[in-house]
């Protein structure tokens, strides 16, 4: 079969990377892993190469010599080359959802569902309006879809159900350019291939193993306020992270994003660690408590320590 060229696939929110379907067209899921152990190393080593190529791509925009340049294009399309000989983001997709198996612990959403019970959210007339960031199914809330309208949405869309959208380029309130007149066209602000326009903000968000996977901190942090953005006041922002970037980072614990999430105006009503995830449920407060900037400060400085921070 001719491989088809997809659209260009945001990595991390500002470079895109093309992702060759010819390597795509070779996934199979006996590729994913030989074994659990070996899909997770190989998703581990996925997750390396998107924070080198953000690392590259920020260097690139702060080098100005031609020679540098050169070198760091060559570093990039080398990046770019293994995630795509890996199957790109779609072979990272469906390891990930692999990992999601009954087997292997379930998707997070099992943990939200009966948080959101506790807050009676259940027993309302009104259906919950769920955004959820980063779907890789569209049945993660099949079992409660008499009380959650789930929004499902993509970089890479895996199933004709879940919308291929930016979560960074969404935005709330105004008409889409399809109902617009060619008048209006003129002087739109927004780029509307890539704005997804929603006419209300959502009640509860999904950023579940979402915000990792952005390589560079300050896209993490915009992630965050993206996250503050798009919700109602006293909208739900459910974050899970794998724990080690909590617990095993020079940058960041509980403490730290704690005191993050409280600046950009989230209140925190849940939290609990397993072994990997670390899972947390906020209230937005309807709007942020101070200005305050979070750069990227060392709390812990033993070894063996990884290097995860967010930056607001
Ligand atoms: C590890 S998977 C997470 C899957 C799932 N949410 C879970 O909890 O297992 C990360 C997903 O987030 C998606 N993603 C990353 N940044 C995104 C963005 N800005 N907008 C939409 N999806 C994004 C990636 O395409 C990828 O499919």
């Amino acid at each position: 079969m001719e491989p088809v060229a997809l659209p260009p696939i945001h990595i991390d929110g500002q470079q895109k990377v093309t992702i060759d379907t010819a390597a795509l067209s070779a996934v199979k899921l006996g590729k994913l892993g030989k074994s659990s152990v070996d899909t997770r190393r190989r998703i581990n080593h996925f997750h390396t190469l998107i924070k080198r190529y953000s690392k590259l791509e920020s260097h690139k925009q702060t080098t100005s010599a031609a020679d540098d340049l050169d070198a760091i294009n060559s570093q990039i399309a080398q990046v770019s080359r293994e995630m795509t000989e890996m199957g790109g983001l779609d072979w990272y997709q469906k390891a990930s959802l692999l990992g999601q198996c009954k087997q292997r612990g379930g998707d997070t959403s099992r943990w939200l569902v009966p948080q959101l019970q506790e807050l009676g959210l259940d027993k309302r007339e009104k259906k919950l309006r769920l955004l959820e960031v980063g779907a890789l199914s569209s049945r993660n809330y099949e079992k409660e879809r008499r009380w959650i309208d789930v929004v499902p949405i993509d970089l890479n869309s895996q199933e004709p159900g879940i919308y291929q959208q930016d979560f960074l380029d969404i935005k709330i309130g105004r008409v889409e350019k399809a109902e617009q007149t060619s008048a209006e066209d003129d002087d739109d602000e927004f780029d509307n291939d890539k704005v997804q326009l929603f006419e209300s903000p959502f009640e509860a968000i999904s950023l579940s193993l979402v915000v990792n996977f952005i390589g560079d901190p300050g896209r993490r942090g915009d992630m965050l306020r993206q996250a503050a953005r798009l919700l109602t006041p006293d909208g739900l922002l459910f974050l899970v992270l794998p724990r080690s970037c909590i617990a095993n980072s020079r940058y960041l614990d509980d403490e730290r994003l704690l005191a993050i999430m409280e600046c950009l105006g989230f209140v925190q009503l849940q939290s609990h660690h397993t072994a990997k995830l670390a899972h947390y449920l906020y209230r937005f407060t309807g709007s942020s408590a101070s200005n305050e900037s979070f750069k990227k400060k060392l709390l812990y400085s033993e070894g063996g320590r990884n290097n995860f921070s967010i930056v607001i």
